[in-house]
């Protein structure tokens, strides 16, 4: 055998037996072919479970809480896309202040701002005769956004028992009964939008947040079973999560707001009201599930999805991919807020100790 034939017989040997180790290499390719294929098909059948278009021109809106903070902005906003709105609270001098300012950011002369002075949590005869009455003025409602609440911050013992009713009654109760009052005639038209203003207190629980956060929370599961109820009629449900926002309501809060509290919010920056309201508005309109605000609010919102119903594939692969990433940083999260405590803590005992000292 000459040398040549030699080495050619032994690449023949060589390929003939060591294909073998090509195979994790075409395994991954198969592998990625796959991943890709099933992604693309996603994509195809994406429409399936997008929310048909909503339009805000001509559109009757509903805000509970719009004479004030962000559902005042919330208003505006849909007044600035030409829509038809109603204003609830209980307030009347705030209403008319709050009317006149959203008169201002009207796009064409037909549009109307309608006032309506009612607690919305505490009867629902009541909260139904004045949904029938807007309705009667500015034709059914298109979309309503539950933004109606109100915060306590404070530790567990200090909180008065009948404060956790109240606090239950005014931000889940005074969600359910406004919603109540217009999802007949929604389901009827086949179609609507709902808003749920929630907190990102409604996605994790903070210290000092014992009455709030569960207020909060419970939004969550009213909007999620409430969407699976009418996603067949084309009616969209969402929940938006401010932070912490400088409104009127945010400076009522800070006056009681525990030191561990105000350390922990601080993590997160303070928005503005406008800046939040223009993102709820347009994930509503869209039919988004979700809506959060800034890096923080797409993190959380991203790990808490739970069984929460998606709206794009987009969303939903996002989701999948981030998730164990962003438990990872909640953890190093955790893990300063519950140091912010201790330390509080023991800074409480010394300045005890040391006042105990002096008497
Ligand atoms: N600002 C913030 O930092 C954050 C706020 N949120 C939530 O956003 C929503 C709005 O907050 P914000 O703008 O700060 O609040 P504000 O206190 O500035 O405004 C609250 C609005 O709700 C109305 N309202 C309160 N109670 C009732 C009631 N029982 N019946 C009818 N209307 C009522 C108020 O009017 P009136 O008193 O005249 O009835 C007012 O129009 C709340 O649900 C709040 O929990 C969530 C996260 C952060
Ligand atoms: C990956 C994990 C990221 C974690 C980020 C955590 C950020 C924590 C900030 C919490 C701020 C609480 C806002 C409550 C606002 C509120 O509802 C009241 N102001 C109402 O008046």
């Amino acid at each position: 055998m000459s040398s040549e034939e030699l080495s050619s017989s032994i690449t023949d040997w060589f390929f003939f037996n060591s294909w073998w180790l090509l195979l994790p290499f075409v395994m991954l390719l198969v592998i990625a072919a796959f991943i890709v294929a099933f992604v693309l098909l996603l994509y195809m059948i994406s429409p399936l479970i997008s929310p048909k278009p909503f339009k805000l021109n001509g559109a009757h809106v509903v805000v509970t809480g719009g004479s004030s903070g962000i559902g005042k902005s919330i208003a505006m906003e849909c007044y600035r896309q030409g829509a038809f709105i109603t204003l609830v609270a209980r307030d009347e001098t705030k209403l008319v202040l709050a009317k006149k300012e959203v008169e201002k950011c009207a796009i064409n002369d037909k549009q109307v701002v309608l006032c309506i002075s009612v607690d919305v949590s505490s009867d629902y005869g009541q909260v139904e005769s004045v949904i029938k009455q807007a309705q009667e003025k500015l034709g059914p409602v298109d979309m309503l956004v539950n933004c109606a609440g109100t915060s306590i911050a404070g530790k567990f013992e200090d909180v008065d028992m009948d404060r956790f009713k109240k606090i239950m009654e005014v931000n889940f109760l005074g969600s359910v009964y406004p919603t109540r009052a217009v999802i007949t005639t929604m389901k009827e038209r086949r179609m609507g939008r709902i808003m749920f203003v929630s907190s990102q207190a409604g996605q994790i629980g903070l210290f000092g947040y014992t009455a709030y956060s569960p207020s909060k929370f419970a939004l969550r599961g009213l909007a999620e079973s409430l969407q699976m109820e009418m996603k067949p009629y084309n009616i969209y449900v969402t929940v938006a999560y401010p932070p912490d926002t400088d409104t009127p309501g945010f400076a009522e809060e800070n006056k009681t707001k525990p030191l561990e509290t105000r350390l922990i919010s601080e993590t997160a920056a303070v928005c503005q009201p406008d800046q939040v309201a223009k993102i709820f508005v347009k994930d509503t309109v869209q039919g988004n599930f979700n809506s959060s605000v800034g890096p923080d609010g797409y993190m959380l919102s991203a790990l808490t999805c739970g069984m929460s119903p998606v709206t794009s594939i987009t969303e939903g692969l996002q989701q999948i991919v981030t998730m164990g990433l962003f438990r990872t940083i909640a953890l190093f999260y955790l893990c300063s807020f519950d140091s912010i405590v201790r330390r509080c803590m023991i800074q409480r005992e010394q300045t005890k100790a040391a006042d105990n000292k002096k008497e």
